[in-house]
């Protein structure tokens, strides 16, 4: 039996302070520049904007992965009505008191339901955000956040996921077309071909309280997401860094009615690394409450995803063994943002390829 994925992800502790009513930073949560990896000054570049609708989208969608391992969507089709109760829907949730909110509180062997970010557990300080992660039905939670209005979320959820699917599904077929990979190249897509049969997603929400010294505090750390992509939905206050090389951090301003996509972790693997998963990180403000919804998109967990045959040949040999999802995660949970290294196969050095297991920073593992 494939392992489920709630069987995959680290849980951690739940010891919730009350961001939202904090006036001073404590030292749990005060970063120095050394805790915050990279490192990095600031730039300014700005990230591409692809209207679906354009004629030359697949060519955009392809330079975009390509160069920045990131881009905003426009012409999407996600109304803007659903994106409003969505965000709606977040902020409901994470303005209850913190003992309501803790009732649905992770369990310490779960992924699903409130809590600090996943990934605190490899960093020395705390975030100064607050989430709530959703894989598969939010009834159970819902129903012990809202006991008698618990049916207004969970409708939310479901349309939400069902035109995310969607678009997920089409924007992959994108940026596969644009490498030229068409779906007679992927084995294990569904019958109608447009998204998989027993796909994965999970919808992950982030709350990101006002801070009363934002220059010492961290939203979220800096991670790759270890998906095939992520869609982001964020309300009207910047937060969200990409870091772009040569240019160190770039803030992903948000457009009316845009969506962010990223390349995640599989997407580069599938790439044999053409398609970078981009270095991303949410900072926090002095004066506006951030909300982000991401939906987390990613192939049946026990499917074994490889660089694809169409991109492998004898100059260019697979980077990465083939790996399914769960396994993935199980890595992700051990090795975080060293997680590629650790599947690498081939390391390409100027014009040539080493074997990994002889290049210093591959992660070996025994
Ligand atoms: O809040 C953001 O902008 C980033 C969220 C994110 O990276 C995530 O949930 O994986
Ligand atoms: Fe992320």
């Amino acid at each position: 039996m494939p392992a489920r994925l709630e069987d995959t992800f680290r849980a951690h502790p739940q010891k919730c302070l009350d961001l939202n009513s904090m006036q001073e930073l404590p030292e749990t949560h005060a970063w120095t520049p050394s805790d915050n990896y990279p490192s990095v000054g600031t730039g300014s570049s700005h990230i591409p904007v692809v209207n679906l609708n354009d004629e030359n989208a697949l060519e955009l969608i392809g330079h975009a992965c390509k160069t920045w391992g990131v881009f905003q969507v426009v012409n999407h089709n996600i109304k803007k009505s659903l994106l409003d109760e969505i965000e709606a829907a977040t902020n409901g949730l994470f303005s209850l008191p913190m003992q309501q909110k803790l009732k649905a509180a992770r369990s310490p062997d779960g992924v699903s339901g409130y809590g600090m970010a996943r990934i605190s557990s490899f960093f020395p300080k705390r975030m100064w955000s607050e989430g709530f992660t959703i894989l598969g039905s939010p009834l159970e939670h819902a129903r012990q956040l809202w006991p008698r209005d618990y049916k207004i979320f969970c409708d939310v959820i479901k349309e939400y996921e069902k035109e995310m699917n969607n678009l997920a599904g089409r924007l992959m077929w994108l940026m596969l077309g644009s490498l030229g990979i068409t779906k007679h190249d992927v084995k294990w897509v569904g019958s109608e071909g447009n998204n998989f049969e027993g796909g994965c997603s999970a919808i992950q929400l982030n709350s990101y309280p006002v801070c009363p010294d934002p220059d010492r505090a961290m939203g979220l750390a800096a991670h790759t997401d270890s998906t095939i992509l992520t869609i982001l939905h964020q309300n009207n206050t910047s937060g969200l860094q990409v870091l772009h090389e040569g240019f160190g951090w770039i803030m992903v301003h948000p457009l009316p009615g845009a969506l962010v996509v990223n390349v995640g972790d599989l997407m580069h693997i599938l790439s044999n690394g053409l398609y970078p998963s981009v270095l991303h990180r949410a900072i926090v403000n002095r004066t506006q409450h951030r909300l982000s919804i991401a939906y987390l998109y990613g192939p049946p967990s026990s499917v074994k995803i490889a660089p694809l045959s169409k991109l492998i040949d004898h100059s260019h040999p697979p980077l990465y063994r083939p790996i399914t999802w769960s396994e993935y995660l199980r890595t992700k949970a051990k090795y975080f943002n060293k997680s590629l290294s650790t599947i690498r196969v081939w390391m390409p050095i100027g014009n040539e390829f080493i074997d990994a297991n002889d290049h210093p920073n591959c992660v070996q593992v025994s």
